[in-house]
Parts: structure tokens; C-alpha cells; sequence
């Protein structure tokens, strides 16, 4: 045979085993996403007993915590790669339906603050989601702990604040559709090694695409303490009801106190009030958390306050956008409005002059995670 017509069949050879060796990993990878009844036909599954290995049979001891869904375990996936396993019993709540929701949203979703879901398994009954592992738990962990909110400086503090800002900015605006998460409170914020912050938990996640910004439910999920009156209420869920509980959520960080603490916070029912009437009287900076008091830039601290009162204003018109969020957060001559009275501040309470909230609303921080069937 000529030289040339031997390296130009050598060449055909070569492209055809190439093409064989694309199929039949097309073939694996379609075949490994059926577990997931053919919806996910792109996104990674890991076997039943690889979990069962990796997490020492869910054993206590690999036990991170548990929310309203289950428990999460760490495990060690593919020899040495650290990863949470959250398993989600048939008894959690969450129907296949839901699963597939918070799978499919976030497999579409990157970006630098929110946690990425790595993979998943449906096995029997069992449902599991695979996430990257956050080593610093959750901000609560350490927010609401004295012995550790020390780690917690004020640089560290406006990191967060500035990182959960941008994740929301990116579900709300910058994603291709708009996502509002419903349930964002400080447990629901994972720390990475360098204490940035990841927001996580989409169970309850809506996704709209187009136009449609907004929608109405009775089956209420979320956190007392962090969901917007209107939600509340009358079950109305928007971007403003997710920008009310990052208002929350960025008061408590300032504070270092929970937004529903079992006690009185200074006489007054809860925080949003309590920051409201502190920033009346001229006296923000008594909000601070002690622990960082005296070392904190005043003016980036007083602003973090301020945009906090704009997000938890009583109407949801006059609560700001994720984008001037941002914009107000990193830019120090940005100017900002006066906020209007905060949500639950309507009652006045005669005996020492100040507002006071109902308190119905104000001292279960328990999620609700099924009420009525929607
Ligand atoms: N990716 C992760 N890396 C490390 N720890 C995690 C990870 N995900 C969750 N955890 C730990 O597991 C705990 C339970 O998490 P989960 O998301 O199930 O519930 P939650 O947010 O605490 O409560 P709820 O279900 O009511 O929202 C968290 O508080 C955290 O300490």
C-alpha cells in the first residue's frame, strides 16, 4: 500500500473509534441521568452504595445537622473530595416533584455565592443531593454564638453582606430566570474556607421566566421573623419579599442578634423594630454587635443599617432593588433615600412611647415547610 493512502486510512480509523468512544460515553452519561426519570439527562447521579461508602453508612458521626428536610452528612466522594450529602427521607415532606425542582434549578445555576450542587441520587425511596462541603457550617453557627462570632470582624461581616447581596443580584436579575429563593435566613448562608458566603437551600425555590416577576401561594414556606408581611399574610411572594429577608438577615449580621430572640431585644419586640427606633433617635451605632463595636469603619456600618432599613420597609414598592442593593453596598458616595417605617411597626405600645409589632409574627423562627397542598 502507498504511504499516503496508509496514513489517510490510519486517519479515517482514527476519527472512527473516536466517534465510538463519544457514543458510548453519551450512551453512560444518558443512561446514569435516567435515574432521575429522564428529566435530567445532564446532570451527574451517584450510585446508592457509593453514598452508602462515602458517608460511613450515614453514620452519626458524619452528621453535619439537620433541617426541615433531613439530615446532611459529610462524605468523601472519588477517594479524597469532601462533600455534604443531603438525604431526604420519604417522610421529609419533599415529593419527587419538589426534588426535581431543586435539582433541576440548581444544576442551571454558577456563581461565586451560592452553593453548587454538585450531584444526586433517587434510590428506592431515598432522595439525595450532592454539594459541594461548606468547612464553616453556616453563619448562624457562629453569629449567634458567643464563643465564636469573635471570627466575625467587621471586614469578614461586610464580605458576607456584600456576597449574599450578589448571589440574590444573580438569581433575582442576572440568571436567566428570576429566582426568588423564599427562605433566605442566616442557616440558609454556608461558609466556604475563607469565611465567603454561599447561599443554599432551594427547596422552596420559584423560578419564573419572561415577565412574570411575581406570584401568590397558601401554601406559605419560609421562616417567621424573615418573610415580608404581604407574604405573610396574603401568601404574595416577589423579589421585595426575598429583599425583606435580606434586610433581616443584614441587621442581624450588623447586630449579632436573631431577628426572633426568645427575649425582648432592649424592650422592644424584635429587631427590624428595634433598629427602626435606634436609627430614629440618631443612635444606629448602638445597633452594632458589641463584639466588633469600636473597630468598625462608621460610615460603611451606618450605610449597611441604612440599605438594611430600605429593605424591610412595610411596602414592598418602596423596598429597593438587588441591583441598587449592591450598588448602594459598594459604593460609598451613592446616595441613599430616607427608609419609611419598617414592617410590623403599626401598634403603639403606651408604656414606653415605642411601636411594637404583632407578636404573632415576631417569636417563631420555625420553618414552615408544608401546610396546605398547593
Ligand atoms: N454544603 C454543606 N456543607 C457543610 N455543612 C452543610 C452543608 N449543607 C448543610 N450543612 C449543615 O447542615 C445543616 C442543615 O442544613 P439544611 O440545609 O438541611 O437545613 P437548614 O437550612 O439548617 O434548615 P431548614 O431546612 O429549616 O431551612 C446546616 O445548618 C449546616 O450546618
Amino acid at each position: 500500500m502507498p504511504a499516503a493512502t496508509h496514513v489517510h486510512s490510519h486517519c479515517l480509523e482514527m476519527v472512527r473509534r473516536k466517534k465510538e468512544i463519544k457514543k458510548t460515553l453519551m450512551l453512560r452519561y444518558l443512561s446514569a441521568s435516567s435515574d432521575l426519570g429522564g428529566k435530567n439527562s445532564d446532570f451527574p447521579v451517584v450510585s446508592f452504595e457509593d453514598i452508602v461508602a462515602a458517608t460511613d453508612n450515614f453514620s452519626d458521626s458524619n452528621m453535619l445537622g439537620m433541617g426541615g428536610f433531613g439530615k446532611v452528612y459529610k462524605g468523601i466522594l472519588e477517594g479524597d473530595k469532601e462533600v455534604a450529602i443531603k438525604r431526604l427521607g420519604s417522610g421529609s415532606g419533599q415529593g419527587i416533584e419538589e426534588f426535581r425542582n431543586e435539582v433541576t434549578l440548581i444544576a442551571k445555576l454558577q456563581h461565586r455565592n451560592l452553593v453548587r450542587l454538585l450531584s444526586c441520587c433517587i434510590h428506592d425511596d431515598e432522595k439525595l443531593l450532592i454539594y459541594e462541603y461548606m468547612p464553616n457550617k453556616s453563619l448562624d453557627s457562629f453569629l449567634f454564638d458567643s464563643t465564636r462570632k469573635d471570627v466575625l470582624d467587621w471586614l469578614t461581616r461586610f464580605k458576607i453582606i456584600k456576597g449574599v447581596a450578589r448571589g440574590l443580584l444573580y438569581l433575582h436579575q442576572d440568571s436567566r430566570l428570576t429566582i426568588i429563593h423564599r427562605d433566605l435566613k442566616a442557616s440558609n448562608i454556608l461558609l466556604d474556607k475563607e469565611m465567603s458566603p454561599k447561599i443554599s437551600d432551594f427547596g422552596m425555590a420559584r423560578i419564573f421566566g419572561g415577565k412574570q416577576q411575581q406570584g401568590n401561594t397558601i401554601r406559605v414556606v419560609g421562616t417567621y421573623g424573615y418573610m415580608s408581611p404581604e407574604y405573610v399574610m396574603g401568601g404574595a411572594f416577589s423579589v421585595k419579599s426575598d429583599i425583606y429577608s435580606f434586610g433581616v438577615l443584614l441587621l442581624e449580621i450588623v447586630s449579632g442578634l436573631k431577628i426572633s430572640s426568645p427575649q425582648l431585644i432592649m424592650n422592644f419586640p424584635n429587631l427590624t423594630t428595634y433598629a427602626w427606633r435606634l436609627w430614629e433617635d440618631g443612635n444606629a451605632m448602638e445597633l452594632v454587635d458589641s463584639a466588633i463595636a469600636g473597630s468598625c469603619p462608621i460610615d460603611e456600618v451606618l450605610r449597611c443599617i441604612h440599605v438594611g432599613l430600605l429593605c424591610v420597609q412595610h411596602h414592598s414598592d418602596a423596598r429597593p432593588l438587588m441591583s441598587s442593593v449592591v450598588f448602594m453596598l459598594e459604593n460609598e458616595i451613592a446616595l441613599l433615600p430616607e427608609p419609611e417605617q419598617p414592617a410590623y411597626f403599626a401598634a403603639r405600645n403606651r408604656e414606653n412611647g415605642h411601636t411594637r409589632e404583632n407578636k404573632d409574627n415576631s417569636q417563631n423562627t420555625m420553618s414552615i415547610t408544608t401546610l396546605i397542598g398547593r
